[in-house]
């Protein structure tokens, strides 16, 4: 059967075992490891997609949940689809609402049949399974969908997970046979299990077995500590299979993407950019400038000196600061261009140091520069 999605490994970094790949999809091929910008409810907060193509983006995330709510899937598959809707060409990938459910509604009710839980917005009783996350996921019409799945709260007692993770594997199993588009959407799985080894392997070994087109490691950005991230990546990773591609959910930080990249992730996403963007937090060679700060008033150079974005080119930290403070529209897109242009950059350097088998040295020299390594 020809697959949608297919990854190719095209070399693996002698000094630390990251990897090199090429994420080939129905709307384009991309270099991995790669930083997807995430559009919750179809935008990318600000920015136009020929903004997010001119910087290099190649897969966007959107939202099942929230497109399920706001403007329904209906209307969105109506449009001919999130592509047309949104009027991008590349890579979409959705998430499957799960996370949102356990993040944004406070009452609901877990069971074998799925989730029962309230409307963030309305307060209307909602339900979402996995047949109705692939309904939802399959009328958007991605190019990435992911399982239905539970993202247990940090931390949970292992009883807890182990009980979350037998579940989450039986509905994966759904959401293959729910999955209606095979030939079009890759469905990805999700890994869970908590930070406790011998979950982590069952949940692989279930889902590895099923044969999905790629695999996430869920359960993880969601309050633990970095090296908790760390140590389940080690020992996670190497549990699924090499010729698939691997997404870290939820991640991140310049130094939460590099330290996955050197434990074998693939594909990242976060809201970070966009974010922090929104409230006037730049990311920069030189770590995190937070614009309001009184010392940027007559600062005349740019948000980062050593960024060629359009934003570094032709405004100033006094000028961008004046319109933060003024809550000038422009001043958050100028903000959240240069954020998102950042790490999509970042990994650009990412894969280009792992062509030159030198990605922990990369790692050494950024971190010692943006101030990772300050105690
Ligand atoms: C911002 N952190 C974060 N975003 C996530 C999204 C997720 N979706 C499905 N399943 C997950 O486990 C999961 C974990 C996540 N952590
Ligand atoms: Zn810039």
């Amino acid at each position: 059967m020809t697959t949608p999605i297919r990854f190719e490994l095209i070399k693996t970094c002698r000094q630390t075992g990251a990897r090199l790949g090429m994420l080939h999809t129905p709307h384009g091929s991309f270099e991995t490891p790669m930083f997807m910008p995430v559009g919750t409810l179809a935008t990318v907060k600000t920015l136009a997609p020929e903004e997010l193509k001119e910087m290099g983006a190649g897969v966007i995330l959107s939202n099942t949940y929230h497109l399920w709510l706001r403007p329904g899937h209906d209307i969105v598959a109506e449009a001919g689809g999130l592509h047309a809707f949104m009027n991008w060409d590349r890579g979409i990938l959705t998430d499957s609402g799960g996370f949102q459910v356990f993040s944004l509604s406070e009452f609901r009710r877990i069971e074998e049949e799925g989730v029962y839980f309230r409307n963030h917005l309305n307060g209307d009783k909602l339900f979402l399974s996995p047949e109705k996350a692939m309904e939802i996921q399959n009328a958007l019409g991605a190019d990435i969908i992911m399982a239905f799945d539970e993202c247990p709260p940090y931390p949970a007692t292992y009883e807890y997970m182990k009980q979350s993770v037998e579940r989450t594997s039986r509905w994966a199993e759904r959401c293959l046979k729910a999955h209606r588009r095979p030939k079009e959407q890759g469905l990805f799985g999700i890994v869970q299990g908590g930070e406790y080894e011998d979950l982590r392997r069952q949940s692989a070994r279930d889902l590895v077995s099923l044969d999905f087109l790629g695999y996430a490691v869920g359960g993880l950005s969601v309050g633990e500590p970095k090296e908790v991230m760390n140590r389940v990546l080690e020992f996670t990773t190497p549990l699924l299979p090499a010729d698939k591609p691997r997404y870290l959910m939820g991640v991140g930080s310049p130094d939460s993407l590099i330290d996955g990249a050197i434990r074998g992730i693939d594909m990242f996403d976060c809201v970070l950019p966009t974010r922090i963007g929104r409230n006037g937090t730049v990311m920069t060679s030189e770590g995190r400038v937070v614009i309001k700060n009184a010392q940027y008033a007559r600062d005349f150079s740019p948000l980062d000196p050593n960024c060629d974005c359009y934003t570094c080119r032709n405004y100033t930290r006094a000028y961008i600061r004046h319109l933060i403070k003024c809550d000038e529209t422009f001043g958050i897109r100028l903000t959240s261009y240069h954020n998102v242009y950042f790490l999509i950059k970042l990994m650009e350097q990412v894969r280009q140091a792992i062509r030159e088998d030198r990605l922990a040295d990369f790692r050494e020299e950024f971190f010692e520069r943006y101030g990772f390594n300050k105690p």
